[in-house]
């Protein structure tokens, strides 16, 4: 898997697509978010062999861009994502994302868990030391963000889908990650949510 585009803040949809950066012109690791070296990753089966999903994937992307990850169904988009956020460990190869970081799921089910928007958005402030007046100032910028500040009492369950993926953004926001990983950010939001 190798399509990886740059995309500009304006325009909906790249022109074209480029590989990523070749690793050789790199010079140093400041300049760069993301940098994933000859990663692999497989999977054991019942059968006892393990089928390899990513095989020696490199990438790196610059920091300060909005990159999307591009390929047919089924080639490791999520997988690759997954390896970025810590939450799947690489079989093989060297993986380096500037922290914080976040993961915005596929399916924000699996993800927006508290009973209220407002809540939800707090969860990840819970380990700071900030007051409850400074988490509440936080939360209500990062739902404003996205549109949702006037959702903060909402329970959860009343929400739409892409509701809810904004409700999981705001939470990344919230937490003023320097990279923010999304997962199929078409699945529930319309071309200006995504926007
Ligand atoms: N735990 C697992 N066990 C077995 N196969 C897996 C596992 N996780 C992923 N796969 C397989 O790895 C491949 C890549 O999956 P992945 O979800 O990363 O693809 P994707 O490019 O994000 O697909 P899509 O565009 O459909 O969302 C798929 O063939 C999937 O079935």
């Amino acid at each position: 898997m190798n399509l990886l585009a740059p995309l500009r803040p304006s325009p909906a949809r790249p022109s074209s697509l480029i590989r990523s950066n070749p690793l050789s012109r790199v010079s140093a690791r400041d300049d760069f978010a993301i940098e994933a070296r000859h990663v692999n990753f497989s999977v054991p089966t019942r059968q006892g062999a393990p089928v390899s999903i990513l095989k020696d994937c490199s990438v790196s992307i610059p920091a300060g861009q909005l990159w999307m990850l591009l390929g047919p169904n089924g080639c490791g988009k999520s997988t690759l994502l997954k390896i970025l956020a810590g939450l799947l460990a690489p079989t093989g190869g060297k993986v380096y994302v500037r922290r914080p970081r976040s993961f915005v799921f596929q399916n924000p089910d699996h993800q927006v868990v508290m009973p209220t928007v407002e809540a939800d958005v707090a969860f990840g402030l819970g380990k700071s030391n900030l007051t409850q007046e400074e988490v509440r100032s936080k939360v209500f910028q990062a739902l404003d963000a996205v549109g949702m500040s006037d959702y903060m009492q909402r329970p959860i369950q009343t929400l739409s889908g892409g509701q809810k993926q904004r409700v999981a953004i705001a939470g990344a926001l919230a937490e003023a990650c320097k990279v923010l990983l999304l997962d199929e950010l078409t699945t529930f939001l319309d071309e200006t949510d995504q926007q």
